[in-house]
């Protein structure tokens, strides 16, 4: 398997803040790789060092099969990024903005293929100041795309769309992904990843706390959460051992034990877990 991304020991410092601590993980073809964690995590700068934006500490990338600290031109064809925010372009038409960008690669989409792929093909003559904040994410997406990029990095790309708008935002990642297309995508959010990512790598200080898929991520949930209401109003526990939770509430309180509820952890709380901030 020759992998599209390979990371070993990737660290990065900023000072004395060390914003990566040692990561490793690798990317096969056609993946969406989702990285997941709160602010601050390291995710941008990951994405940077990838990218060929930022140069790394130390550690061995590999990007494509070259190393993105020493980016060549026919490299930089071969990947997309749509960064975090991006500059405004305000007063340019949709299409033509969409246009100068492929200029700037050998083999680009058509504009007018572009914009439909991310549903824009009706705004091609709209002035980009006059796209909602959704739009312009999703213009952000046709210039990431236009060059027919095999790896495309999208850093946080739903933040500000409402849940429509994401959902239609997903459906086309997935269907970027089902063309070959290897995606990684930075998120806050965990349904996000949950819903599209083949692996998800949660990041918190710099450091990977798990690198599972999403089915495995929730498959760890051994705790339960035991909850009932007490003479002193609603109480819960959570526990692995729910038997002995129930035992003790029966003694306490015989078999008349108000509102009682067992559930799973979530996969919310597993997460938080994960990265240390327990509900
Ligand atoms: N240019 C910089 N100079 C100094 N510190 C930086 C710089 N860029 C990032 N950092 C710090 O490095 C850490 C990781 O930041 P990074 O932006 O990579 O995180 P992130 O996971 O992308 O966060 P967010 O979700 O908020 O975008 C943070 O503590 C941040 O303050």
């Amino acid at each position: 398997m020759s992998w599209v991304v390979e990371v070993e020991g990737l660290v990065k410092r900023y000072g004395r803040k060390t914003a990566v601590d040692g990561v490793s993980f690798r990317i096969a073809p056609g993946e969406v790789f989702g990285l997941l964690g709160p602010n601050g995590a390291g995710k941008t700068t990951i994405v940077q060092i990838l990218a060929g934006l930022r140069q790394r500490g130390s550690g061995q990338v590999s990007v494509l099969g070259r190393d993105p600290a020493k980016p060549r031109r026919a490299w930089r064809d071969r990947i997309g990024v749509v960064p975090q925010s991006t500059n405004d372009h305000a007063d340019w038409r949709v299409g033509e903005l969409v246009g100068l960008f492929g200029r700037f690669f050998a083999d680009p989409l058509p504009v007018s293929e572009a914009l439909a792929q991310v549903g824009l093909a009706d705004e091609h003559d709209q002035l980009v100041r006059k796209l909602s904040g959704g739009q312009r994410r999703r213009l952000d997406v046709a210039i990431g795309v236009v060059g027919r990029p095999e790896l495309l990095f999208l850093d946080e790309p739903t933040t500000g769309f409402d849940p429509e708008a994401r959902r239609e935002f997903w459906r086309f990642v997935r269907e970027l992904s089902g063309r070959g297309t290897a995606i990684l995508l930075t998120t806050h959010y965990l349904d996000e990843a949950e819903q599209l990512a083949d692996r998800v790598c949660v990041l918190d200080r710099g450091v990977i706390r798990q690198l599972a898929t999403p089915a495995e991520l929730g498959a760890h949930r051994d705790d339960a959460v035991v909850s009932w209401t007490g003479p002193a109003g609603p109480e819960q526990v959570r526990t692995d051992d729910v038997n002995a939770v129930l035992r003790g509430l029966v003694d306490r309180f015989g078999w008349q034990v108000q509102d009682l509820q067992v559930r799973r952890l979530s996969l919310e709380e597993r997460y938080l877990d994960l990265i240390g901030r327990s509900s």
